[in-house]
């Protein structure tokens, strides 16, 4: 299992414009029109899956909440920071 990562490290690794709640990492996605916010949904799940770990997405008018955790482990790991890369590199 994933181990979790220490505070210090997590606000050290997350990528700029993900924040960090002590059990997640979250990022909000600004979009011009739902349908581009749709399809980076449908994007971010592709990775998800191939990656089989899963964030909460939150699909709004034009903009998109990405919420990461590991579930198994209670809190963040090293997927969850790799996943919030892979995100940012589909937007
Ligand atoms: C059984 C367990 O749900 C699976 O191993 C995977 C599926 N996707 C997952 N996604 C996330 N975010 N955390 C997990 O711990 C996780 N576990």
């Amino acid at each position: 299992m994933a181990e979790l990562l220490e505070d210090d490290e997590v606000e050290r690794r997350i990528p700029n414009g993900w924040e960090y709640d002590g059990d997640e990492i979250i990022r909000t996605y600004e979009f011009d029109d739902y349908l581009t916010a749709a399809q980076f949904v449908s994007d971010v799940a592709e990775i998800a899956e191939e990656e089989f770990h899963h964030p909460e997405i939150t699909l709004r008018y034009d903009e998109v909440e990405v919420r990461f955790t590991t579930h198994d482990a209670g809190g963040v790991t090293e997927k969850d920071v790799r996943l919030a890369d892979y995100c940012d590199g589909e937007y």
